[in-house]
């Protein structure tokens, strides 16, 4: 539906107010990172406006929980930033409430064939580019070397091979963190056993059939054999404590949680590897970060919006991000620089994101994470078995979705 948005830099007589007048534009950029980027994306947005007299940028870090709602609460009041640092299945969602500005021929997008395909696929909707890709990222196995080796305990491969080390690991609160809390990390599970939780093409819930119910089965047969620890709360938190305390010596996690994870544990003690594999194989999912324009802008802001965009997805700027943060470009002739490809978290990760599972990216996709998350605790917490938690979770998804 198409929103009649006060435009945020509008004043009243219509002037960029944004310019504050002396025709400087004022770009408001909004971060979701965690603390440990937040320096390196602060320093980065801040120098689009070195040396310009006609720019300025405003960087607010908003951090992760609630991102999403602020900015679509704020949208329509005219209060939304020039800029939003949004998630892969946010940009439908933002678009089909027409929050973004269409990109496509705009200053934004420079040398889009330079995209990764994957990365570009999630910027568009209804055929229209609505967003800049910024990094691409997928779900892998961290483990602490030096636990492994002293345990005598190969990398695992499976969720049977994990199964096998309890015994090895006896000095340790479990094997591998199972986070229990936020429903993406589900999908590795789903995946392994050839499910997934829906099929956008034929409109059909899949979360309850075999494949679903075995994916549950398999997390449940990791507690129960010790294999694993879990949380049904604050599993961010507990899951990094957990490994930087060495109380457990594996846990599936993403780029974002590298440099921390270096911090708890040793750089030279991390190991990345694919997630463990389930019975029908292995994946895991794409995530990853675009950015957005707002459509509210008057005209001297939302180009100055364009260009910042174009800037923060340069290959110089993506190149410095990768070198600080190991997150992973988001264009191919990154990958070619030096200090990129010689970067052993970008060697393990770019492989695997180029074969991470992509999602659907419709506006629907955005309300299944947390029917699954609030379905599942209750068999993490042994009140519901793997079939009457993925039949409650399908129930909910044909609820929500009015698919087969
Ligand atoms: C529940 C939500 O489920 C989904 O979100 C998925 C997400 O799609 C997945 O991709 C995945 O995100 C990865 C991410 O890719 C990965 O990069 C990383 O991010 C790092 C950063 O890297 C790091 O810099 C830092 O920021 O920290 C970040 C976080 O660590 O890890 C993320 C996973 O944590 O997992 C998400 C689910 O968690 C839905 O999209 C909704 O958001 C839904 N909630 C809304 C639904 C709305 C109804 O329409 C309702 O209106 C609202 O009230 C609710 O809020």
């Amino acid at each position: 539906a198409a929103l009649a948005l006060t435009a945020t830099a509008c004043g009243s007589d219509g002037d960029d107010a944004g310019s504050g007048g002396d025709g400087k534009v004022t770009v408001t950029y909004w971060d979701t990172s965690n603390e440990t980027e937040a320096k390196v994306f602060r320093a980065v947005a801040e120098e689009f406006a070195e040396g310009r007299d006609d720019v300025e940028v405003d960087y607010v870090n908003i951090g992760w929980d609630g991102a999403q709602d602020r900015f679509k609460n704020a949208a329509p009041t005219g209060e939304a930033p020039h800029v939003m640092r949004t998630e892969v299945a946010w940009v439908s969602d933002f678009a089909s409430l027409d929050y973004l500005a269409p990109l496509d021929g705009t200053p934004a997008v420079e040398n889009q064939d330079d995209y990764l395909e994957q990365a570009w696929a999630s910027t568009q909707y209804d055929g229209t580019t609505y967003a800049v890709p910024q990094v691409i990222d997928t779900l892998a196995l961290f483990y602490n070397e030096q636990l492994l080796d002293e345990a005598g305990v190969d990398v695992p491969e499976s969720l049977t091979d994990i199964q096998d080390s309890v015994d090895a690991f006896e000095g340790l609160e479990a094997p591998f963190y199972l986070r229990g809390d936020d429903a993406y990390w589900f999908l590795p599970y789903l995946y392994g056993e050839g499910g997934d939780l829906v099929d956008a093409d034929s409109e059909t819930v899949t979360v309850d059939d075999a494949a679903g119910v075995a994916a549950f089965q398999a997390v449940q047969d990791l507690l129960d054999s010790g294999a694993a620890i879990t949380d049904t709360t604050d599993g961010w938190e507990s899951m990094m404590s957990s490994f930087g305390n060495g109380d457990v010596a594996m846990m599936i996690n993403g780029p974002w949680a590298i440099n921390d994870a270096r911090d708890a544990i040793g750089a030279e003690n991390l190991g990345v590897a694919p997630v463990p594999a389930g019975s029908a194989g292995q994946g895991s999912p794409q995530g990853g970060w675009n950015y957005g324009v707002y459509a509210g802008l008057g005209e001297a802001d939302m180009t100055a919006a364009q260009e910042f965009v174009a800037y923060m997805s340069s290959a110089d700027v993506q190149q410095r991000i990768t070198e600080e943060l190991s997150l992973l470009p988001t264009r191919s002739s990154v990958y070619e620089a030096e200090s990129v490809a010689a970067n052993e978290m970008v060697e393990f990760f770019a492989p695997a994101v180029e074969v991470a599972h992509e999602r659907a990216w419709i506006p629907q996709a955005n309300s299944l994470f947390d029917p699954l998350k609030e379905e599942a605790e209750a068999m993490l917490l042994g009140r519901a078995t793997p079939e009457e938690t993925t039949a409650a979770i399908a129930d909910r998804y044909r609820e929500l979705l009015d698919w087969q």
